[in-house]
């Protein structure tokens, strides 16, 4: 019996399939390295190069590797690119990943963990914001994945086949033990942009927004550390596997912090001033959304080690050193 990881060649999935190997899982990997890599997978999880889209292939590493459970990482992850091709990531987040669980009934797999957003919720009346809020996202990209989610709920009704939809706030850090962290090339992500600039990588970041109606006048985010995260997905596996119904989890800390208190904890860890823009709003952008983490700790047992802005931001700039070393 195996686990089909998709996107596991990517920045969150390289940890998944570690925690999975760890575990003493087999593990297949489908990955078309559109931002993932080669290198993250390590053995002996094995990597298949192909698109979550190609319904023939998937169908054939089901039945092959014998695989009974897949989790679903792959993704185009970018709010404001989904602005600018909001039908480039309908094909990629919705459509391919239709062809998937199309896929999986087919074949038999009765678990099945996606990775949803926060980005469903859009800007939310209520902080921190509950799995039962409103979903009225602000961005094709949420739109894209809560499709996802709608068309689980409807396959999980009609067929012999369960899932748990993770809506995952902003995910950062690396793993402790410095063997996978992020690596995404022009990446847009807060946390990796300032630890980049921090190192002079950059010669400068940019603050998008100070005119939001939050305390500092930017926007706010749940950061949560990536190795809390995949210790969720493996709580979800655990309770799919042992009979859990259908259902659908914030991933958080119900802690929320600004732009510039992120910045700051940058310049903390990093020990040094780094030069920093205020500028426009970036398009997509919701202004502050903070998890209600209740359910996931309550339904599945879940307990976050690594609740922490200073050490998520220290492993990030850890992993961030590493990968300047190793350009060297
Ligand atoms: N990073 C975050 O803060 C965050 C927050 C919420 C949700 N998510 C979701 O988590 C998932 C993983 O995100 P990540 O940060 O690891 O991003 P990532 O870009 O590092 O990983 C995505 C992986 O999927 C692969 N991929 C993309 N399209 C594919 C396709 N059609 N077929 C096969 N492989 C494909 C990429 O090559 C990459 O390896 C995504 O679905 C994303 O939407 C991420
Ligand atoms: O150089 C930068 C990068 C980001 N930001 C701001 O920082 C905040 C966080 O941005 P970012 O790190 O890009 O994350 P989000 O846009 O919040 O989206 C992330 O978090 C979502 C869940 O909340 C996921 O679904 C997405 O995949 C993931 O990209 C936003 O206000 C950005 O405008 C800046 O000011 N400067």
């Amino acid at each position: 019996m195996t686990v089909l990881v998709t996107g596991g060649a990517g920045y969150i999935g390289s940890h998944m399939v570690l925690a999975l190997l760890d575990a003493g899982e087999r593990v297949v990997v489908v990955d078309n390295l559109s931002t993932g890599f080669r290198s993250a997978v390590p053995p002996p999880a094995l990597l298949i190069e192909g698109n979550v889209g190609d319904q023939d292939l998937i169908s054939r590493i089901i039945a092959e590797h014998g695989v009974r459970a897949i989790v679903h990482f792959a993704g185009s992850i970018v709010v404001p690119d989904s602005v600018a091709d909001p039908l480039g990531y309908y094909l990629n987040n919705t459509s391919n990943s239709r062809t998937l669980i199309a896929a999986a009934v087919a074949g038999g797999v009765k678990a099945f963990i996606f990775s949803s957003t926060a980005a469903v919720y859009g800007n939310p009346a209520e902080i921190p914001v509950k799995e039962t809020a409103d979903l009225k996202p602000v961005s094709p990209y949420g739109t894209s994945k809560l499709m996802t989610e709608m068309m689980l709920a409807d396959t999980a009704f009609a067929h012999d086949f369960r899932y748990v939809a993770l809506r995952y706030f902003n995910v950062a850090g690396a793993d402790p033990a410095g063997r996978a962290g992020q690596s995404t090339p022009r990446a847009t992500h807060l946390i990796k942009v300032a630890c980049e600039t921090a190192l002079g990588k950059r010669a400068s970041m940019d603050v998008f927004g100070t005119d939001y109606p939050t305390p500092d006048g930017t926007c706010v985010r749940d950061y949560i550390h990536v190795t809390d995260l995949v210790a969720a997905h493996m709580a979800a596996l655990g309770y799919l596997e042992s009979g859990g119904t259908s259902d659908v989890f914030n991933c958080g800390y119900s802690s929320g912090y600004s732009v510039l208190e992120v910045i700051e904890a940058v310049k903390r860890a990093s020990g040094g001033p780094f030069a920093v823009t205020l500028g426009p709003r970036r398009p997509g952008d919701a202004e502050a959304i903070v998890a209600d983490s209740a359910k996931i700790r309550e339904r599945l047992g879940w307990t976050p080690k690594l609740a922490n802005l200073d050490t998520i931001v220290a492993h990030a700039l850890g992993w961030e050193r590493s990968l300047k070393q190793a350009a060297a």
